[in-house]
């Protein structure tokens, strides 16, 4: 589970990017993050990943403070950057190994995982090559496959669908309902309105780093007349004018 608490954070010229979220990532739940260009929403899971400072507020992840228990708390979680541009001096085996090191995952189960995971991803046979040479979208299912490769409860995904080609994003929704399913957290961000549509439980949507609705389909549509799709309420809630 992740709890974010009354969470502020400004950036020079932009000092409300963040104003006041609060919202929780119950587990057995997959929760859509959704906000136009801009919203917050890298920079939220960028607090709760630790890599920006939070302003004012707490966050926990399955009760550890990403603040004051980092290491505890980053145990917990693997992260899908929205840039999947990293480790490209390394060759795909390499980080994928790198990876299993540092969890410590051990040596039989690493080399079971790695070789199930880069089949269903159809990475498989690029491993010896350097990640500097692979596309946008292998790039991506190479670093999807280092955080499914230690098993993580929390999975924290931005923009993990984006640049997929239909078979992997097919495994990756797949994989995201099985993981929930089994009572787990998977937090993801998302411009694709009607993958949220089809695989969320709960939305979360932001628009200047205020939270504007949080709750499942059916409360949306209560809220927000019933025959209207996701997206017809996202461009009304959204909407700055
Ligand atoms: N390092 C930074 N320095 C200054 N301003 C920043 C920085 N990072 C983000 N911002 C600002 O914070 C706000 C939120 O940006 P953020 O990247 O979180 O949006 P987003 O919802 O992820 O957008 P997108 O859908 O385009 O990826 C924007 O106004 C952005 O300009």
């Amino acid at each position: 589970m992740i709890e974010l608490t009354n969470i502020r954070k400004g950036f020079p010229g932009n000092s409300r990017a963040i104003d006041n979220l609060s919202f929780t990532v119950p587990d057995g739940k997959i929760v859509g993050f959704l906000g136009p260009n801009g919203a917050g929403k890298s920079t939220t899971i960028k607090m709760i990943t630790g890599i920006l400072p939070i302003d004012e507020g707490s966050i926990t992840l399955n009760g550890y403070n990403i603040n004051h228990h980092p290491i505890e708390a980053k145990k917990l979680f693997g992260y899908v950057p929205d840039q999947p541009d990293m480790f490209l001096r390394l060759r795909g085996i390499e980080y994928l190994n790198f990876i299993g090191d540092i969890y410590e995952v051990p040596e039989q189960l690493r080399q079971q995982r790695i070789e199930k995971l880069t089949k269903q991803f159809q990475i498989d046979k690029s491993l010896h090559d350097y990640i500097l040479n692979y596309s946008h979208g292998m790039r991506q299912k190479i670093i999807i496959s280092g955080v499914l490769l230690h098993e993580p409860a929390i999975w924290i995904l931005d923009e993990p669908l984006t640049g997929l080609d239909p078979k992997s994003a097919y495994v990756l929704k797949d994989l995201m309902r099985q993981h929930a399913d089994k009572g787990n957290t998977v937090f993801f961000s998302s411009h694709g309105l009607e993958v949220v549509e089809q695989i969320c439980d709960v939305v979360a949507i932001i628009n200047n780093g205020e939270l504007l609705f949080y709750g499942d389909m059916d409360q949306l549509h209560k809220e927000y007349q019933t025959d209207q799709s996701l997206e017809n309420v996202f461009l009304e809630l959204t909407n700055d004018e």
